[in-house]
């Protein structure tokens, strides 16, 4: 059996995978991501996952690596991580009293193939007065997440109502990822030993 690597430095995708109790090893890729606004909220996402996770094959060729990407879609404008506070005040602006799309993608690959999928989830934000959102840019949440929140947290509080799946939006489609990871030879299922009570 292949050793799995997830190729990402966040600590949600790692809690995420743990939920598998499949073992894996973590190592971030170093590239530089850049928005190419020429493409979809879906080839975007992929084309960074696939990135991320042929950045790190290059080193564990002999390894399966998961590298995955989210962004933050509202009508044209595509949401990254915010630079510095204006920009974490303008995003959460532009998302206040509207519904959003959380697209995250997953590149999964190994010597002899790849499988690249996203998922999106559609997130209705509550109206947030200036108040709320000092407040809650004063929770220091926004600053690594995608559309400066995260669902997860104090951002709950944002949240009217959600269309999907929630793990998707904190980084990580894991009952999908689970799905593709059996076609890698993993076996979810077969990682516990269950006892009739
Ligand atoms: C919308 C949202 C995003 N996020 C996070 C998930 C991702 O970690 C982050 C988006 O940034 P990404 O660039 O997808 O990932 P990352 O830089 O954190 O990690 P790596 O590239 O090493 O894999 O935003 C939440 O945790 N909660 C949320 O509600």
């Amino acid at each position: 059996m292949k050793h799995l690597i997830l190729a990402s430095s966040s600590p949600r995708r790692s809690e995420l995978l743990s939920l598998t109790l499949l073992p894996f090893e973590t190592y971030p890729s170093t590239l530089e991501e850049k928005m190419d606004l020429t493409l979809s909220p879906s080839q975007l996402v992929e084309s960074l996952a696939e990135q991320k996770a042929a950045d790190v094959f290059q080193s564990h060729p002999d390894h399966v690596i998961l590298g995955a990407d989210t962004i933050v879609s509202f009508q044209n404008n595509r949401l990254g991580k915010p630079k510095n506070r204006e920009e974490a005040v303008q995003m959460l602006n532009l998302l206040s009293g509207q519904t959003h799309e959380v697209y995250t993608g997953v590149c999964i690959m190994d010597e002899n193939k790849k499988q690249l999928f996203s998922v999106k989830t559609s997130v209705t934000f509550y109206t947030l007065d200036e108040e709320t959102i000092s407040w809650y840019i004063g929770t220091n949440e926004p600053f690594d997440k995608a559309g400066s929140y995260g669902i997860q947290g104090s951002g709950s509080l944002l949240v009217e109502k959600l269309d999907g799946d929630y793990f998707n939006v904190v980084g990580l489609p894991i009952s999908k990822v689970v799905r593709v990871l059996q076609e890698f030879g993993f076996s979810f299922t077969g990682s516990v030993t269950k006892t009739d009570k």
